[in-house]
């Protein structure tokens, strides 16, 4: 059977618990929203597909527990992701400030060339918003990632920052593919004129190899 995709891409979202990774992930994945909160069990996975520019890409994105006793556990998927969205909650400073000790931990157990974006959920709580989102804004730059404010509760911005990601680690993907598929260019370029020059000074040698 021919492949539904043209690429497969892990994503990996982390952030503390109760930010609202899980409802985020179930309203782009299903398009639903839960108001309960029931906590990430170490990891849970859904996946979907995306068309970008006419390519296929599916996606398999990991829903990490923010809870600390499943860091051990969780730390362990890091290496595989391709992509990382950090997840806050607008109405919680604290998880904002917590950004920090994710960022640490990615840059300590994650791929080097892993594209991330921020993420600041619950935007639809105005009222109760404690992160303005210049401060979003500052720290996203501060860590050369792109910034959305999203809201799983009415689906603003969800759509928007999942595909944001995928198109960047497309992009990081092409580009080592490009240069992959340069250095093949090169290298069978070398070696055609590599076994030119040695068809004409050594035509024996050429018609062994053939
Ligand atoms: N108002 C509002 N509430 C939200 C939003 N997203 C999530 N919540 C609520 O926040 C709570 C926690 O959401 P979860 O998605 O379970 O949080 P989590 O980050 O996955 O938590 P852990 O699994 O413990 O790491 C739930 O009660 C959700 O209904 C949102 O965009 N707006």
């Amino acid at each position: 059977m021919a492949k539904q995709y043209d690429f497969l891409f892990r994503l990996l979202m982390l952030g503390d618990s109760g930010v609202g990774k899980t409802c985020v992930l179930r309203r782009f994945t299903e398009s639903e929203f839960d108001p309960s909160h029931i906590s990430t069990i170490g990891v849970d996975f859904k996946m979907k597909t995306l068309e970008l520019d006419g390519i296929r890409v599916r996606v398999q994105i990991w829903d990490t527990a923010g809870q600390e006793r499943y860091h051990t556990i969780t730390k362990q998927y890091y290496r595989r992701a391709q992509g990382i969205i950090f997840v806050y909650d607008i109405t919680s400073e604290l998880s904002f400030q917590h950004l920090v000790k994710w960022a640490s931990d990615v840059d300590e157990y994650a791929q080097d060339k892993v594209q991330r974006i921020l993420v600041g959920n619950k935007c639809d709580e105005e009222l109760r918003r404690q992160v303005t989102k210049d401060q979003g804004n500052k720290l996203a730059e501060t860590y050369g990632m792109e910034f959305f404010e999203t809201s799983a509760f009415n689906s603003m911005n969800i759509c928007e920052s999942f595909t944001r990601m995928t198109e960047l680690v497309l992009q990081a993907h092409k580009r080592d593919i490009d240069n992959l598929l340069g250095s093949l260019d090169d290298y069978l370029e070398k070696a055609i004129l590599e076994e030119d020059s040695e068809g004409t000074n050594n035509s024996t040698q050429k018609t062994c190899i053939c």
